[in-house]
């Protein structure tokens, strides 16, 4: 009964922030996949960082939110986030975690799949199968390309339609998050679900972000999500890091000519209005897609291409503003 009152508890001070946050309160019920989540996550050991770090929590408790607790054994969480579904949250999620392990391969780097209503992750690494349980009955990630990974998809069938109410899902992600035994990890990439919803918020309020990458396509209307995604984890207090543009410029494979399929300098002009970097341009490229389609990323696959080095690019600039964020 205790718990269940603590859940409530919970479930209300959420839904309160999402009433700040979005304007329009969400009520307790069943929850929609909308499309509407995303999120991100940072954390930080010493000095000036630890007094940010401190100084972050004690606005965050000032709201009446719980205390931040950082995952163990993860110094910084990365929320891959997107405003709208289908822009490539996923794929460059994917290719980031790779990427930044590929830019330096003494850091080590973890992938949590959050997109408990559509997981993505399973396919596009390559892993299928149950996770087993250590002897402190943690579930043990699967890994593929030196990468551990957690995801819904390892814990329900491939098929079945993932459809829970809201306190269920924060549960969900809580265990995917805190009983997984991620080791000891520089990075744990977050891919989120897209928009801004009960996940993002669930996450931003229970773990210590160091910050979020937003992915968007040059596309007007995919802009104005991820604009409404930026200021969701500026409302929460996750550093913005920065825009990943994603399928800026169609190559044809053939004749080489260029072009702007969703526009060309949409989300750059986005990034100057937010007053955020920048963090790469990613070209809407077959190789990309057929890559993911066959879970093997493509900068693992395809090491040398010009598509897996802008990842790498991206994967840079992140850790340089990881660097320059005062934490
Ligand atoms: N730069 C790109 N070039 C070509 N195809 C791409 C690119 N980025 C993503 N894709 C393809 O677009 C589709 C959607 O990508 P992805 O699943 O990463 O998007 P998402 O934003 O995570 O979607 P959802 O929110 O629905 O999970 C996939 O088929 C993927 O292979």
């Amino acid at each position: 009964m205790i718990k269940l009152l603590d859940s409530y508890k919970r479930l209300l001070q959420i839904y309160t922030l999402s009433s700040n946050i979005i304007g329009t309160p969400r009520l307790p019920g069943r929850f929609v996949p909308s499309h509407q989540n995303r999120h991100e996550i940072r954390f930080k050991t010493s000095g000036a960082g630890e007094r940010a770090l401190q100084e972050r929590q004690r606005q965050h408790m000032a709201r009446g939110l719980p205390k931040q607790k950082p995952i163990a054994g993860v110094k910084e969480v990365i929320v891959v986030a997107s405003g709208k579904g289908g822009v490539g949250k996923s794929t460059t999620a994917v290719n980031l975690a790779l990427g930044l392990m590929a830019n330096d391969q003494s850091k080590s780097v973890g992938l949590l799949d959050a997109d408990v209503y559509g997981p993505s992750i399973p396919k596009l690494m390559n892993l299928k199968g149950n996770p087993e349980l250590t002897d402190k009955n943690l579930m043990r990630p699967l890994v593929n390309f030196g990468i551990p990974c957690m995801s819904m998809g390892f814990l329900v069938e491939e098929v079945a339609p993932i459809v829970w109410r809201g306190l269920m899902v924060m549960s969900a992600i809580e265990k995917l998050i805190r009983q997984v035994d991620w080791g000891n990890l520089d990075y744990l990439v977050i891919d989120m679900p897209p928009g801004t919803g009960d996940v993002q918020l669930s996450i931003t309020q229970n773990i210590p972000v160091a910050g979020a990458v937003i992915v968007s396509t040059p596309q007007d209307i995919a802009l104005l999500d991820a604009r409404r995604g930026a200021e969701m984890f500026r409302k929460v207090n996750v550093p913005v890091l920065g825009l990943v543009q994603n399928m800026s410029v169609f190559q044809c494979p053939k004749c080489s000519h260029q072009t702007h399929i969703f526009g060309s300098d949409g989300a750059k002009e986005l990034a100057q209005t937010l007053g955020v970097e920048m963090l790469g341009d990613i070209p809407l490229h077959l190789n990309i897609r057929e890559t993911s389609d066959k879970g093997q990323p493509v900068v693992v696959s395809s090491p040398d291409s010009p598509e897996a080095e802008a990842y790498r690019r991206v994967a840079a600039a992140v850790v340089r503003r990881l660097a320059e964020h005062p934490r």
